[in-house]
């Protein structure tokens, strides 16, 4: 499934490249406003921080909300105290795009990450020209030459890679990349199960001073709790912020976990 994903991210990233070539990309991203500090946003105060996410579908819910306005709900997110949101813009499962970023890069002045399946150096510079802050870049998907070059071109242009991991293996090799935000997705994107347990048990191997995400799979304040105890500084939460009513209740709930 995850190879699927990626080919198919790929596949459209080279039918947006026909329109707009590398180097228009380039040029674009080396123009735009510079990046936020995502890295300090996400370690400010000794509190926990949400990165909330703009999410429609996924592969594995199916459809989760319309969000006809995306740059609205960033507003809210803001509003609500988020440290951070993340804007899917994969389009064929998740139902996003690059516009929905761009929307919300303008609505926000808080740190915008792109999530989607980033493989190649045309998809994070895409992210740069249109104002994102942070790239999303999962170990399982890349090779270690592969991940070490997009982490670098990530940095080059000023953003903060968020390297996302599902197994004591993966965290070895985002360590060995010097990773400085580290993130632990409780869904496997091979079968799609969740394992709320596995933070935890990985996060003792994420050295200190690394900004530590647990993602997916929050659904209350309970779960927020749950990572918090297991050494979270940040929760990524997409589905119960989409679903719940409204975000800006459920942000003071979660942000009001010790
Ligand atoms: O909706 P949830 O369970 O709160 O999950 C959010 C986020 O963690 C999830 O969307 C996610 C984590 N890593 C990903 C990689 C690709 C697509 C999606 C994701």
């Amino acid at each position: 499934m995850l190879d699927g994903l990626v080919a198919g991210a790929r596949d459209d990233a080279a039918r947006r490249r026909q329109s707009r070539s590398l180097s228009d990309v380039e040029a674009a991203a080396v123009a735009a406003p510079p990046a936020l500090d995502a890295c300090a946003a996400l370690q400010r105060g000794e509190r926990i921080k949400v990165i909330a996410e703009v999410k429609r579908a996924s592969p594995s819910r199916g459809a989760l909300a319309e969000i006809p306005d995306p740059a609205d709900l960033a507003r809210s997110y803001a509003a609500g105290g988020a440290a951070a949101v993340s804007v899917l813009t994969e389009e064929r499962r998740f139902g996003g795009s690059l516009d929905d970023l761009s929307a919300v890069r303008a609505a926000v002045d808080i740190p915008v990450l792109r999530k989607d399946f980033i493989a190649e150096p045309y998809q994070v510079l895409e992210a740069r020209a249109a104002g994102a802050d942070l790239v999303l870049l999962i170990v399982a998907a890349l090779d270690d030459a592969t991940l070490a070059r997009l982490h670098a071109l990530v940095l080059e242009l000023g953003m903060t890679p968020l390297v996302e991991t599902h197994d004591a293996e993966e965290v070895r090799r985002a360590v060995a990349l010097g990773a400085s935000v580290i993130g632990v997705n409780a869904r496997d994107l091979s079968t799609f199960e969740l394992d709320r347990d596995l933070f935890g048990r990985l996060a003792p191997s994420i050295p200190d001073g690394t900004v530590r995400i647990a993602e997916s799979a929050v659904s209350g304040v309970a779960d927020v709790e749950h990572y918090r105890r297991a050494g979270a500084d940040v929760v990524l939460v997409g589905e119960a912020l989409v679903t719940g009513g409204d975000p800006v209740a459920t942000l003071h709930e979660f942000l009001a976990v010790t």
